[in-house]
């Protein structure tokens, strides 16, 4: 029986907590096991990486947390805001593919998460030209997504989960699909948001390099069902910048979290 229950932080014992997951196993309807079990513990303001083989239940693991699956055993806890009702309101989604409406702006389309909760439009507008500026796209509001670059369209699209001031934001492989200069800097201005805000991030990738970065704990999985193979924290001056990406502890845990990956690939497929 499926198990997903949500209260305030209080309530969970979650005080300090932005997401737990105990014990959560998934699978889906055609037989396959997705992912567990898994235990994984989230700390409010924190930014985590989840990195781990093709189809070792990464999404699975980000759907579940967002409310949109739920697990097939297992409890999934999310810490809730004051005054937040709605499943999944405290929560923004951000996916590889910007997914914008091609006939609408962009404040339009950054606009849509308010409209559909119901804020009053003079609102809705001030704060989607509020969240455009937040990721540098104050002067591009009333264009088309036609006329933005790839790096643009992913910041309309983080502008659009922003929107709602989530407390997590829920990041699937955002930068994956971008040239590596435009991922560089969407990395940068990422972590300087994430600074500024503070929001807790749960962010997922297949790339060592880009775990390392940003996180301050990179949570390596297995194979599928993904289960946690290793869980690596990345301790190193802030605010990171070149310097880090360039030093000799970037590369050191580069190697750290690559040999945590290692069984995932030199094993049987399971794909
Ligand atoms: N709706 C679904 N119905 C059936 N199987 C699914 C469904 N969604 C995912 N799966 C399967 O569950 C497994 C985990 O999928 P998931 O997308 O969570 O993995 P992932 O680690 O995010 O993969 P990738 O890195 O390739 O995006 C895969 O074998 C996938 O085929």
């Amino acid at each position: 029986m499926a198990a997903v229950k949500t209260s305030s932080g209080a309530e969970a014992g979650l005080t300090a907590l932005a997401a737990s997951l105990r014990g959560v196993t998934k699978a889906y309807d055609n037989g396959v096991m997705a992912l567990g079990p898994l235990d994984l513990a989230v700390r409010k303001g924190e930014f985590i990486s989840l990195l781990g083989p093709s189809g070792c239940g990464k999404s699975t693991a980000l759907r579940l947390i967002a409310e949109l699956s739920a697990p097939s055993s297992g409890t999934v806890r999310v810490a809730r805001h004051e005054g937040e009702v709605l499943p999944g309101h405290g929560i923004g989604f951000v996916f590889q593919e910007p997914t914008l409406m091609p006939w609408t702006s962009v404040r339009e389309n950054v606009r849509l998460p308010l409209r559909l909760a119901g804020v009053a439009k003079a609102e809705a507008r001030a704060r989607a030209d509020e969240a455009l500026a937040s990721v540098g796209l104050a002067d591009f509001a009333d264009a088309f997504p036609r006329e933005l670059s790839g790096g643009m369209k992913m910041r309309v699209s983080l502008a659009r989960a922003l929107v709602t001031d989530p407390d997590i934001l829920l990041m699937d492989e955002p930068f994956a699909a971008l040239d590596e200069i435009t991922r560089f800097r969407l990395n940068n201005d990422l972590l300087a948001l994430w600074r500024a805000l503070g929001k807790t991030v749960i962010f997922v990738t297949h790339s060592v390099f880009e775990s390392v970065y940003l996180s301050q704990r990179v949570v390596v999985m297995t194979a599928r069902p993904g289960r946690i193979q290793a869980d690596i924290r990345i301790e190193t001056v802030e605010p990171r910048g070149e310097e880090f990406r360039t030093s000799a502890a970037y590369s050191d845990y580069c190697r750290k979290v690559s040999a945590a990956l290692a069984p995932s690939y030199s094993g049987q497929s399971t794909l």
